[in-house]
């Protein structure tokens, strides 16, 4: 008699919302799961935006294609917002599937935040999306909240002295127990984007066990420290390998850095005109 394999109940239970390739589905066991916090950590230009505007439009999808059936909310700390780019990705993909609402942009709802204060501000008020008037106004409910970026709330408004310290891991929290509520209140899949910081010192880093990759020739790591990294469930790496920084070639890597239902695995991919898509 076959033996009966113990099943992860995280792969079992929870909807994913495809990202809109089946290569990167499938490193990441079908999409971006919903109830989760899943962070993309990448130094500049290494797609973490392209991939979050790719999958507010797979949100809309029907689930019989990998979508949620949902709008998503988009909060940018970064300015302006990429309204083009969003509107030239889902031109294209409403060439390539007649089953996005349209417009499409009309259930992308796009929130600009300056500060973390702000930003944990308009996190108390989004469950108010959640439940009632938008489905009753013909909207899609929120399925996905994308926070793009982060690290850009703390770059400037917090000095290296201690006081600032606790201040800002009193924040992470904050604002990790918020996106923790609203995820598994709401079944919403959360997208946090986050920088690098170069890592110097090799001791450091097994000490502290901190995760680390080559990005563009530089040793890198996520930023925030590990107060900010216990926030997330999920985290996923992009790097840039050092021969797309002298060449042409955009090749670029996802690594599973950690996640409770995905095994460690990486995907290249390539950012085209059309959209984020694996290659290998
Ligand atoms: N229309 C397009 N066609 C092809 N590639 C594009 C297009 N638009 C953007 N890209 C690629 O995406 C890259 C920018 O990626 P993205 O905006 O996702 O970076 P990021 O990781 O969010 O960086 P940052 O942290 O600076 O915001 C560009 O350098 C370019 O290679």
């Amino acid at each position: 008699m076959a033996a009966i394999k113990p099943q992860n109940p995280l792969n079992l239970r929870a909807v994913k919302c495809t990202t809109g390739c089946s290569k990167l589905d499938a490193l990441l066991a079908g999409g971006v799961p919903c109830g989760l916090v899943t962070e993309l950590v990448g130094e500049s230009t290494a797609g973490k935006t392209q991939l979050c505007l790719q999958l507010v439009l797979t949100a809309l999808l029907p689930k019989s294609l990998g979508g949620i059936s949902s709008s998503s909310l988009y909060i940018h700390s970064e300015f302006p917002f990429p309204l083009r780019r969003l509107d030239a990705l889902s031109r294209s993909f409403s060439q390539t599937t007649s089953c996005l609402p349209d417009p499409p942009l009309d259930h992308i709802l796009v929130r600009g935040v300056h500060s973390a204060t702000d930003l944990l501000a308009v996190l108390d008020r989004v469950h108010f999306l959640m439940s009632g008037p938008s489905q009753s106004s013909g909207q899609l409910p929120i399925g996905l909240i994308v926070i793009d970026s982060i690290a850009a709330l703390f770059r400037a408004d917090f000095d290296c002295n201690a006081v600032d310290m606790r201040r800002r891991s009193g924040m992470f929290f904050a604002i990790a127990v918020r996106l923790k509520h609203l995820a598994s209140r709401f079944g919403v899949a959360i997208v946090v984007t986050n920088q690098v910081m170069d890592i110097l010192n090799e001791e450091k880093v097994r000490v502290g066990n901190y995760e680390y990759v080559w990005s563009s020739g530089r040793k890198v790591g996520a930023a925030l420290g590990l107060g900010w990294g216990s926030c997330v469930n999920v985290r996923l790496f992009l790097s840039k390998t050092a021969s797309s920084v002298m060449t042409d070639d955009n090749r670029r890597k996802m690594m599973v850095v950690f996640g409770p239902h995905l095994p460690k695995g990486s995907c290249e991919f390539v950012i085209r005109r059309h959209g984020v898509f694996g290659i290998s």
